[in-house]
């Protein structure tokens, strides 16, 4: 589903802060991403989602080279893809409700094929009174739970979250942790780039460790 080859990137003209990554994240896999502050995690979600290009090596994602894709195409791969970033990128002037149900509308659905589905799940993350409150009157938790609903719920095919648990509780941690998972088993890739260690000692899972700006991969 998605293969890098010796990928660097850099900054500007700074020096690369990831260097010679080399890996595949196979469909319907599980993994984390992790490593200290600053190691480049985000980065890296950036590249996979397709919004920084690496400064030399090869990207395929879905069985195509990216260097050779032009933007709508860049747009068309990038419905396959969920991303949970550390600011949720809500849309403040539409609702809850209407920021996660976003994704459907993207694809052109009618409201009332996927209404019940974004109820149910707004629900399940415990936001069923916030469906109509608009992100600036959200708490930080709301807001991650409300931008986590929106990246899974048309199901994608590859789901990227940065720190999707660093401002809940950890029994709420634990519940969204279930959710990926679930997701997960119904055929989505997964990479979830976490410091909590906690979060990753409750499922095994690969785990992709940046450090000094390479990928160690511990199966
Ligand atoms: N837009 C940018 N311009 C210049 N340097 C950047 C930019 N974004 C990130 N960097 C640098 O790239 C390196 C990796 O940053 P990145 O945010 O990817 O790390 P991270 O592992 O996600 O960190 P954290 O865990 O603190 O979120 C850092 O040295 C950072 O300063």
């Amino acid at each position: 589903m998605v293969r890098f080859e010796n990928v660097g990137l850099r900054y500007g003209l700074g020096p690369e802060v990831l260097r010679d990554l080399s890996f595949q994240i196979p469909a319907h896999s599980f993994q984390f991403l992790t490593g200290p502050s600053g190691a480049g995690k985000t980065s890296l979600l950036r590249m996979l989602f397709l919004s920084l290009r690496p400064t030399r090596g090869l990207v395929n994602m879905f069985g195509q080279d990216i260097s050779l894709l032009d933007k709508s195409a860049i747009a068309r791969l990038r419905q396959r893809i969920g991303i949970v970033l550390q600011d949720f990128r809500l849309l403040d002037h539409m609702t809850t409700y209407e920021n996660v149900a976003l994704p459907f509308r993207v694809m052109g659905r009618d409201e009332s094929s996927y209404r019940r589905e974004v109820v149910d799940l707004l629900k399940w993350v415990g936001l069923g009174e916030r469906m109509e409150a608009l992100p600036p009157i959200l708490s930080g938790g709301e807001k991650q739970r409300a931008a986590i609903a929106r990246a899974v719920i048309a199901r994608p095919q590859l789901l990227l979250a940065d720190e999707p648990t660093g401002n809940v509780d950890p029994t709420l941690a634990r519940r969204l942790l279930n959710l990926f998972i679930q997701l997960n088993k119904s055929g989505t890739a997964v990479i979830i780039a976490t410091h909590d260690i906690a979060l990753m000692d409750q499922y095994q899972a690969r785990r992709m460790v940046l450090h000094e700006s390479r990928l160690h991969i511990y199966e």
